[in-house]
């Protein structure tokens, strides 16, 4: 949404992109100690920060862009990737949330757009028209505006904003598959069109992160974030890095690691179902045997009355197998106890949370979402 105009064109020199200073994609936790991991979700890496374009060209990036996205960065003028682009696009587009340093000029729009585009053009079936998967928020209409020209490169049909009227009655006639603004005009819009559908978001983009928290948004963003599902991917970009910006990433990042003490394992599990009971959970063990023994115990615990469970594992007979599967799709909220069926990438629509109780008996077993 939005209305500004800033054409986009070909970078001249490398203090055109990264106007003096440097940045990159932030380090995350990585170098903490870690216990006992509950949860592996996150990926940082520090990108090569030392010149304006990389020698990475789009056409080199893996996972590879899709035909129509690197013809319409062609006709942009796009060959090579500013070292920020280069590092975020293939880590959104690969199934990961990114926290990334990002000095104004550097690139940025790009490199959340182009991994956006990319995510929804794979969205099959297509997605309806109230469905939306990808919101962009930004903390001004004429950031917003530079954003939805750029986008407009890859997606025709992307239409301009007006006033807070026109945009929703446009809303509720037209639907929207992604939404670029600012918080308070998202949280008017998300508030006002009642048809909405946010359960199957893929992407949600934190542009200018430490400015949309100046500017005092932090009610309307966590508003906006409490109403979206947990299991997707987000990108927090940021000039600087403040404790704000570090709280804002714990909430709207998912957490690559939780940790405890070994053997307070189960009474976190427990403790994290019994605050998680209205969201839909998939737990992952090592064994058979762990399911069946969690199928027995956590529906004896009182805190849990109510809370749907399923078990799910390579020794049950086939027919029982799939019932358990239909049944957990089925539901709105419940919990999925299973071993490492589908290599830990059984894709079901509507999930919050996923959790690695134990770690995936092999590297090839770790789940991309
Ligand atoms: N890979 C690239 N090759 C050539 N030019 C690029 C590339 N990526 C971005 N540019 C150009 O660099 C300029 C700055 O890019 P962009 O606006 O995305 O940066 P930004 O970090 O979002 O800046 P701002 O914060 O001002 O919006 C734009 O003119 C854009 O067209």
């Amino acid at each position: 949404m939005g209305c500004g105009t800033r054409p986009i064109c070909p970078l001249q020199s490398p203090q055109d992109v990264n106007g003096g200073r440097q940045r990159g994609l932030r380090k995350g936790k990585s170098n903490r100690r870690r216990k006992a991991p509950l949860f592996c979700r996150r990926t940082m890496v520090s990108p090569n920060l030392n010149r304006a374009l990389t020698n990475t060209r789009f056409s080199d990036l893996n996972p590879a862009l899709s035909d129509p996205v690197l013809d319409a960065l062609k006709e942009g003028g796009f060959d090579y990737c500013t070292p920020v682009q280069a590092a975020t696009i293939p880590l959104l587009c690969g199934y990961k949330d990114v926290a990334v340093d990002a000095a104004t000029g550097s690139g940025e729009t790009l490199a959340f757009v182009v991994p956006l585009v990319e995510i929804l053009r794979r969205v099959s079936p297509a997605p309806k028209p109230q469905q939306v998967l990808g919101i962009i928020i930004s903390p001004t209409r004429e950031l917003s505006s530079q954003i939805y020209h750029v986008a407009k490169l890859f997606i025709a049909t992307l239409s301009k904003g007006g006033d807070v009227k026109a945009d929703v009655k446009k809303i509720e006639e037209d639907g929207a598959n992604l939404l670029i603004g600012t918080p308070s005009r998202l949280h008017d819009i998300m508030e006002r069109v009642d048809d909405l559908d946010f359960r199957n978001l893929e992407v949600l983009i934190l542009d200018e992160a430490d400015r949309l928290l100046d500017m005092g948004f932090q009610k309307q963003l966590n508003a906006i974030i409490s109403r979206l599902p947990k299991l997707r991917r987000t990108g927090l970009f940021s000039a600087t890095q403040t404790e704000a910006v570090q709280e804002l990433a714990k909430a709207g990042l998912r957490n690559p690691y939780f940790e405890c003490e070994a053997d307070k394992k189960p009474s976190e599990l427990v403790d994290l179902l019994v605050k998680n009971k209205s969201r839909k959970t998939i737990i992952y063990f090592m064994t058979c045997a762990c399911v069946d023994y969690w199928g027995v115990v956590l529906p004896q615990l009182s805190v849990l009355k109510g809370l749907s469970l399923i078990s799910l594992h390579g020794k049950m007979k086939q027919n029982a197998r799939e019932k358990a599967l239909a049944k957990f799709t089925s539901l709105t909220s419940g919990v999925l106890l299973c071993t490492d069926v589908d290599a830990r990438g059984l894709d079901i629509l509507g999930v919050d949370y996923i959790v690695q109780y134990d770690p995936p008996q092999s590297w090839s077993n770790c789940p991309s979402r």
